[in-house]
């Protein structure tokens, strides 16, 4: 199951990647695949395999906390269904890197679950000069969401409050924006909320360090 790119698709995603930063896409990766990785969330989280996100300062939980609320686990292929999304997104990399030279050598990417009440604030992925991720990516999982149980992702112009975009997180739709230059943030859920959240990577060298942990 190859990933399904036409090429009037992919000249829509350069376009609005290059001139605005993000782009919507929905029904980008198959429901049957998209049923398959929802379901192993759903497993991960009753064994007890997901656990509480950080946000790169150490372990305070409670700062945590009031930042973001989600679990997680990094998809590692282990399962036919990640290697599936793996190699759609390696092909996704193929076609930026042929497009737009921007180098991307590595993706990584984690499963999130958000519960009722559950939200992510305003934030960077990254930040100009000190990191090296690129280029986000988040699939979404939820098959019917309703506009009624929020959670959307919101988008930000950069170094304004203006909002631009406000993304339904819908089963098989992948947002992807520039991680450097889009703040966003999740808006609080209302349901079980469920994703794939990912980042290109370049490979940068910071004060000597090459490919130093964010
Ligand atoms: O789930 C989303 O819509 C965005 C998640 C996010 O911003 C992140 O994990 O950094
Ligand atoms: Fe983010």
């Amino acid at each position: 199951m190859a990933l399904d790119i036409s090429e009037s698709r992919l000249d829509e995603l350069l376009d609005a990647l290059v001139e605005q930063g993000w782009y919507e896409w929905p029904d980008a990766i198959d429901h049957d695949l998209c049923q398959t990785l929802l379901a192993e969330v759903s497993d991960y989280e009753e064994e007890g395999e997901l656990q509480r996100a950080g946000i790169g300062r150490g372990d305070d939980h409670q700062l945590n906390q009031t930042v973001r609320r989600d679990k997680i686990r990094w998809l590692d292929g282990s399962t036919e269904a990640q290697i599936l999304y793996l190699q759609q997104m390696a092909e996704l990399q193929y076609q930026l890197n042929r497009a737009l030279f921007l180098g991307l050598f590595e993706y990584e990417c984690h499963f999130a679950l958000y519960n009722q009440g559950d939200f992510y604030k305003k934030h960077l992925d990254s930040f100009r000069g000190r990191a090296n991720r690129m280029i986000t990516t988040v699939l979404y999982l939820n098959p019917d969401w309703q506009p009624q149980w929020g959670g959307e992702l919101v988008l930000y112009a950069e170094d304004t409050d203006r909002k631009i975009a406000l993304i339904a997180p819908e089963m098989g739709k992948l947002a992807i924006f520039m991680s450097e230059q889009i703040p966003h943030e999740v808006l609080v859920t209302q349901q079980p909320r469920v994703s794939i959240a990912g980042w290109f990577r370049c490979n940068n060298s910071i004060a000597g360090l090459i490919d130093p942990a964010i």
